[in-house]
């Protein structure tokens, strides 16, 4: 779910721990919208049963409904996490991100566009990311910056880990429409460090700063990778 920018020389490209896979990008499209089509139902099911007020039977029903069609899910499943994959024409897939998988009904999800000055997302947040009362949780805040200012980091050009995040919570962030905004204020070698926000409204609610690492000896080139 991340807008991309001009893909560099595949040559010009470090992805380290990224699969390649050969799957054809319209075939790569198709999958991933029967599957995020899945995730936002889920997405819903998790709203509705955080905010349900129906009586306890109703509930017991639901719940076993529910168990029926995690089997069905479970008839065929991968062996472990979805893990961030890429074919020939760069486009990379990474379907049970946390903050951005396409399958995945806990990512919220976040929609990471590049621009001029870094990436910017545009997010709403609701029940399933409370913390204090009526507000996003810290964690979540934390998480859902660090994602950003990875993908800024990376510049979809090079692996990036974070090393050092620090948040400073300005105020309470409430849950609903909410702006993320990050970018690169200096790299020095294989450090890049990343300033970011999230504003409401009425403006800035979370600053952070962190430091981001290219690792040493990461650097693999897809074309060297098998298809799998
Ligand atoms: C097409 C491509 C698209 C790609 C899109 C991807 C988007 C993904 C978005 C994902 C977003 C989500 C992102 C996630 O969730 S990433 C997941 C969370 N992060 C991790 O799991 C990282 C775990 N740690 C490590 O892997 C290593 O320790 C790292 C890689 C961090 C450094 O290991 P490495 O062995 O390479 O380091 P070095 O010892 O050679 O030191 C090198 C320099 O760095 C300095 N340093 C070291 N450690 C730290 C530190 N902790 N803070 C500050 N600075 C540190 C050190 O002093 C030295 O500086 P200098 O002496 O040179 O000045």
């Amino acid at each position: 779910m991340t807008s991309r920018p001009p893909f560099p020389e595949v040559s010009a490209l470090s992805i380290g721990g990224f699969v390649r896979d050969d799957t054809p990008t319209p075939e790569v499209d198709r999958r991933e919208a029967v599957l995020a089509s899945l995730a936002g139902t889920v997405r819903e099911l998790v709203d509705a049963a955080i905010r349900t007020t129906v009586d306890d039977g109703e509930v017991h029903r639901i719940r076993d409904d529910l168990a029926g069609l995690v089997d069905r899910l479970r008839a065929s499943q991968l062996p472990g996490p979805a893990g961030v994959r890429f074919n020939g024409e760069m486009r990379a897939w990474n379907w049970g991100n946390a903050v951005v998988g396409a399958a995945n009904a806990i990512a919220p999800p976040l929609e990471v566009v590049h621009d001029a000055s870094g990436c910017h997302a545009d997010v709403v947040l609701g029940a399933a990311y409370e913390g204090p009362p009526g507000l996003v949780h810290g964690g979540v805040s934390a998480m859902l910056l660090d994602h950003i200012m990875g993908v800024t980091a990376s510049a979809m050009r090079r692996t990036t880990f974070t090393g050092t995040l620090t948040m400073r919570y300005r105020r309470g962030t409430p849950l609903g429409p909410l702006r993320l905004e990050a970018s690169i204020a200096r790299e020095e070698g294989r450090k890049v460090f990343v300033v970011a926000s999230i504003a409401d409204a009425d403006g800035v609610t979370v600053e952070a700063d962190g430091i981001f690492i290219e690792p040493a000896g990461l650097r693999i080139d897809p074309q060297e990778q098998t298809s799998a």
